[in-house]
């Protein structure tokens, strides 16, 4: 029986996934798993079994991602499988910041005794007049999942769209509009943006990326648009910004109290995967990625291992995690030489410092075989598999 702990409420047709092997709640011990959205596991005690954490959504600044590394604990996301509902509500984002739809139903709202309310409306529009989208120039930082499905819708608003993305993924580039503009230095991006949206990851080089220097950069009355992270802009900057007009409007999925009432901040409480369908999505994926690491020992989408998979068609596995150093290979297949078992596949990946192998075989391998193993020097952790359906 498999042991899945849950950190947040998760959608309930990814918990549907698990098959009758798996036991999963948010009071479970001795965990083999874990699955969170934004609840923060930074500092918090896993279990000895721990072998993997899926994150059901994109951003993974909410674990301690080198402490996992470390241990050989798995960490997946699931990339783009809410890019959709956050594109969206971008969109909602840049339609507030250009027009003061928000004062102007909050003025009908109080308008209920009012039997002129037909003539006084069309005198009292005026206050809530805006601008377009149209031939507006956006900045979108960061071309991953969800920045090209905005930089490609604004283009269908009729925006003009700058990209900047130094390591920007094939296949991003291959969903990239070709009419978007492609920024390599990033100020040219601040200096041309009428709006400029964000959509990068938040870690220690990202950190504070819209600051008092590069906002100085920007045009005059820009809008800024922050459903990423929200230490990713500096929250005293923004708002200082704000009191002078240099920053006409700044739209946030992540207040903070500071900013909640200034007249000119648009605060969303971090609703941007909040629909049904990503939130189902994400759920659905984040729960596969656990089966089949958990079953398979294979890895598709992790944030610090190795894409590493293979079909499962031999009766037994081994799977080793190990630093990304020389002779491991050969270390590990000589240990094999105590159950005489033959290899029927092998596949051996690496990510920075950390390496995984796959060794597909025909025997399994006994107990001390993985003791072995896991004494050579420079290896976490090794696992065997037997062949099962999913
Ligand atoms: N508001 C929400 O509910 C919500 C939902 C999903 C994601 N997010 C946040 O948005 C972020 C992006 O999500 P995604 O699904 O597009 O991720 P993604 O991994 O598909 O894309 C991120 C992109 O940022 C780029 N990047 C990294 N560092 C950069 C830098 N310094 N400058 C420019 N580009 C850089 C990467 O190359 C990548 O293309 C997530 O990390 C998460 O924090 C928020
Ligand atoms: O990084 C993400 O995927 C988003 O911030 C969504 O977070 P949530 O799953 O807590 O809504």
């Amino acid at each position: 029986m498999y042991k899945i702990k849950l950190y947040n409420n998760i959608a309930p047709i990814g918990i549907q996934q698990f098959t009758a092997d798996y036991e999963v709640g948010d009071d479970i011990e001795n965990e083999d798993a874990i699955l969170v959205r934004s609840a923060n596991l930074h500092n918090i005690e896993y279990s000895d079994h721990l072998k993997c954490i899926a994150r059901a959504g994109a951003g993974t600044n909410n674990i301690d991602i080198d402490a996992c590394t470390q241990r050989g604990i798995v960490v997946f996301n699931t990339p783009g499988a809410n890019s959709n509902a956050v594109k969206e509500l971008v969109f909602a984002g840049m339609l507030l910041a250009s027009r003061d739809i928000y004062g102007g139903i909050s003025w009908a709202k109080t308008q209920q005794n009012n039997e002129n309310l037909a003539k006084d409306m069309e005198k009292q529009k005026k206050k809530y007049a805006g601008t377009e989208l149209n031939q507006k120039t956006l900045g979108v930082i960061g071309c991953g999942a969800i920045g090209v499905q905005v930089a490609n819708l604004a283009l269908r608003f009729g925006m003009k769209v700058r990209g900047y993305d130094p390591f920007m993924s094939i296949d991003a580039a291959w969903n990239l509009s070709r009419y978007v503009h492609h920024d390599s230095d990033i100020d040219d991006l601040f200096r041309n943006s009428d709006f400029i949206t964000i959509h990068i990851p938040l870690n220690e080089k990202t950190k504070n990326t819209i600051n008092k220097e590069t906002i100085a950069q920007m045009k005059d009355g820009v809008k800024i648009l922050n459903f990423a992270r929200g230490g990713l802009v500096n929250n005293d900057d923004i708002l200082e910004a704000l009191n002078t007009g240099k920053v006409a409007k700044y739209v946030t999925d992540f207040p903070t109290p500071e900013l909640v009432n200034h007249p000119n901040v648009i605060a969303i409480p971090h609703l941007g995967a909040s629909t049904a369908e990503s939130e189902e999505n994400c759920a659905i994926k984040a729960a596969q990625e656990t089966m089949h690491y958990l079953q398979y020992g294979n890895i598709r989408n992790s944030v610090n291992f190795p894409d590493c998979y293979m079909d499962f068609n031999a009766p037994f596995r081994i799977c080793v995690i190990h630093h990304n150093v020389p002779k491991m290979i050969s270390q590990i297949t000589n240990s094999l030489s105590h159950d005489n078992a033959n290899i029927e596949n092998l596949m051996n990946k690496s990510r920075n410092e950390i390496a995984y192998t796959i060794l597909d075989l025909d025997k399994e391998a006994s107990p001390e075989t993985i003791q072995k193993i896991e004494a050579i020097p420079g290896v976490v952790k090794a696992r065997t598999y037997r062949r099962q359906p999913l």
